[in-house]
């Protein structure tokens, strides 16, 4: 299981907050994040996670390609909805994405862990998906 973890800056505290509650799980499957999301998460938690850029230069497209080439189960994207952010298309074709592949994403800390609950599941050997 391949998940992808993101967090707008004002959602930083949050995401780690959800890694660190949730680090079993974590520690269990392969992460991939854009590039000061990652560098948060690996600073505070310690976890191995795979770098992309930074979302404003480009880190949500690559991860919105991981999507497109099957890679990536799920979606973490902790969205800050009171700040514009200068690269809004990229963020809008990343979650637009996500529902053209039928990825599980969660946009919020209330439906992270369900996302999460959902790739634990699917990991289980008897799993019928
Ligand atoms: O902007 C982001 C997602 O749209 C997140 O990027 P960073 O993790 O590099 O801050």
């Amino acid at each position: 299981m391949r998940i992808a973890l993101i967090a707008h800056d004002e959602k930083k505290p949050d995401m780690i907050d959800f890694v660190r509650g949730r680090l079993g799980d974590l520690e269990a499957m392969e992460i991939t994040t854009t590039g000061t999301t990652g560098k948060r998460i690996q600073e505070a938690t310690g976890l191995d996670v795979d770098r992309k850029e930074s979302g404003p230069i480009g880190g949500d497209m690559q991860i919105g390609a991981e999507i497109v080439d099957g890679d990536c189960d799920g979606v973490v994207f902790l969205r800050d909805p009171l700040t514009a952010q200068p690269h809004e298309p990229d963020i809008t074709a990343l979650l637009r994405i996500c529902d053209v592949h039928d990825v599980p994403l969660a946009t919020n800390l209330a439906s992270a862990d369900a996302v999460l609950d959902e790739l634990v599941r699917q990991s289980e050997p008897d799993s019928q998906r």
